[in-house]
């Protein structure tokens, strides 16, 4: 998934603990994993020697009164803040009574000549492919309801090694939490009848209800008051704050507005807490955070504020909050703020695409169909998240295929400019969209464009854990050149009966109609990777075929649509 994931935020930096904040976490940070090593910003071929890891990332943790107060955290200077918001100086607003922490409730060309069928899903021979382009073998498709039939099962393949840490990592995501941003975005519950929302939560919701129209300033004035009041903090930031500069504040907010369903938070707050490590965030930046978050409210919802309400934001920020520390402090003893990982080849498959293969320095555990965020040298602080294409491999190695887009920092650095020695940072493995290998049923998977990345690294997960299971792959594209990777996906094919590969190349986004085509599906789950108005288009027509919507699976539609590099 080329979908930007954080350049901002959240993270602030520093905060002494003892300086007075109107909020102090409950339990007292460790010492926190700095980014540090960042290469000379630039846009040109500058090779980035590895940075060297300030500390080391694993370690017990202790009880969170343990802890001690970390020193200063930011490494990097960046330019000050440039937003400018009057008064954002000003003296603070009334402060509610600190409240204590409340642990307790931590709650995818052929040659031109190709001849796919447009619209629908290819039968017959393949096209010869383009010089460039590897193999000319053509191969014949299947066609649906056919292909398997007389076909032995796969070869068993060794089951591979997970660390306790992913296997956990990934138990805990279900559907209904994406991997950041918006726990709601795609599955949001019916609002609480006022009558059984709780005290704070009306008053929360009443809050946000009249800054809703001016979303954008009260944006504006939480990072103000943010970087004028702790400017070290800046230096965690993307020297240019463009539009996803508001992804932390919005996942604060999301998170306030839901406080009552506390299974679902609790699981994404532990989530967003454990991600931010990569970024530097220590517990003692929360009260900075939290203080610029109550000042941009109070100076905008100024209808509605008053000491009643400031003291609901309080309790509800110092329990997201906890929660987010705890995991994060939770989540040292099992892994590493982040990865370095150098680039070991570079294979530029179109003028846009490249697949792109990184070494991580340090084991790296993923499950087939996740994602991870991505960190160029050239633009440090932003971060994209890419999916991984292909399944965990014995030799460590990740794959991942790149779109440059228009304007896409990291997209375009990725694909013009990373070359083999280049190094790379990664965040921990996300995402849901994995195989459930406790049913026998078919996967019937859409792969759109570079969507067909982890619809690849489902495929090798199926062939590894050896079990008979059809796999329906369709592979859409806008035109026969943009089937970057059907070379790969054939050779599959090829290899394991089980498995059908249709191309369909479909310039007017009707792809997702070419499962009508085929079918019965019922036995079958599915799984939709690439742009997010396929995937909503996916989802409808799924389930208009009769696949109930939790045999469902796709990456967060927020996080999609947020996909702007
Ligand atoms: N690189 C990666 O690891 C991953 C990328 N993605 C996402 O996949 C997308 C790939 O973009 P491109 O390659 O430029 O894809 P694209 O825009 O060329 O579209 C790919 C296919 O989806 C169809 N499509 C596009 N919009 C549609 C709509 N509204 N309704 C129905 N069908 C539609 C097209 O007709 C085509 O068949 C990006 O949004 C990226 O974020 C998703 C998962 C992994």
């Amino acid at each position: 998934m080329d979908a930007p994931t954080t350049t901002s935020a959240d993270h602030g930096t520093s905060g002494e603990n003892d300086k007075g904040g109107w909020f102090t976490p409950r339990k007292q940070p460790d010492q926190g994993h700095t980014a540090s090593g960042e290469a000379p910003e630039g846009t040109g071929r500058e090779r980035t020697a590895v940075p060297k890891r300030p500390v080391a990332s694993i370690r017990p943790v202790g009880s969170g009164a343990s802890r001690t107060a970390p020193p200063p955290s930011a490494t990097e200077s960046d330019a000050p803040p440039t937003e400018r918001v009057a008064a954002a100086d000003d003296d603070p607003p009334h402060r509610a009574p600190l409240p204590e922490a409340r642990h307790d409730q931590d709650p995818q060309h052929p040659a031109a000549q190709g001849r796919y069928p447009q619209h629908h899903a290819a039968q017959g021979q393949m096209p010869q492919h383009e010089a460039g382009h590897a193999h000319e073998t053509p191969m014949r498709l299947h066609l649906a309801g056919h292909p398997h039939e007389g076909q032995g099962a796969p070869a068993p393949a060794a089951p591979q090694a997970h660390t306790q840490e992913a296997q956990a990592a990934h138990r805990s995501q279900s559907r209904e939490v994406p991997a950041y941003d918006d726990p709601f975005a795609d599955h949001r519950p019916p609002a609480a009848p006022a009558d059984n929302a709780s005290p704070d939560a009306i008053l929360i919701r009443r809050t946000m209800a009249e800054v809703a129209p001016v979303a954008d300033k009260v944006t504006s004035y939480f990072y103000a008051l943010l970087f004028v009041r702790h400017p070290e903090l800046r230096g965690l930031f993307p020297a240019a704050m463009d539009s996803q500069r508001d992804r932390l504040l919005k996942a604060l907010l999301t998170a306030a507005e839901h406080m009552d369903n506390a299974e679902v938070l609790t699981e994404y707050l532990q989530h967003l807490g454990r991600g931010h490590r990569k970024y530097g965030t220590q517990a003692a930046h929360y009260p900075a955070v939290g203080e610029a978050l109550i000042g941009a409210l109070s100076r905008y919802a100024t209808s509605t504020w008053d000491e009643e309400t400031e003291a609901a934001w309080v309790r509800t920020y110092t329990t997201i909050s906890q929660i987010m520390i705890d995991a994060a402090a939770q989540n040292e003893r099992l892994a590493p703020a982040w990865w370095h990982a150098e680039v070991v080849s570079h294979d530029l498959r179109t003028p846009d695409i490249a697949i792109i293969t990184v070494r991580p320095d340090q084991p790296y555990a993923f499950v087939a169909g996740q994602y991870t965020s991505l960190e160029t040298p050239w633009w440090p602080r932003i971060w994209r998240h890419y999916s991984f294409a292909g399944a965990p491999r014995s030799d460590g190695l990740l794959t991942f295929h790149v779109k440059a887009v228009p304007a896409g920092w990291v997209s375009n650095a990725l694909v013009h400019h990373a070359r083999p020695g280049d190094v790379l940072r990664l965040g921990p493995p996300a995402g849901s969209m994995t195989v459930d290998h406790t049913t026998d049923n078919g996967l019937l998977c859409l792969g759109g464009g570079t969507g067909i990345a982890p619809i690849k690294a489902l495929v090798e997960d199926v062939a590894e854990h050896g079990t008979r299971r059809l796999v329906e792959v369709f592979y859409g594209a806008r035109t026969n050149f943009d089937l970057y990777d059907i070379d790969t996906m054939l050779r599959l094919q090829q290899t394991h009966p089980w498995l059908s590969v249709r191309p369909v190349v479909d310039d007017r986004a009707h792809f997702p109609d070419a499962v009508r085509e085929f079918g019965p599906w019922y036995e079958y789950s599915a799984y939709l990777s690439g742009p997010p108005g396929m995937i909503r288009s996916g989802v409808h027509a799924l389930r208009g075929i009769g696949i109930p919507v939790d045999r469902i699976r796709h990456d967060s539609l927020e996080e999609l649509v947020a996909a702007g590099d």
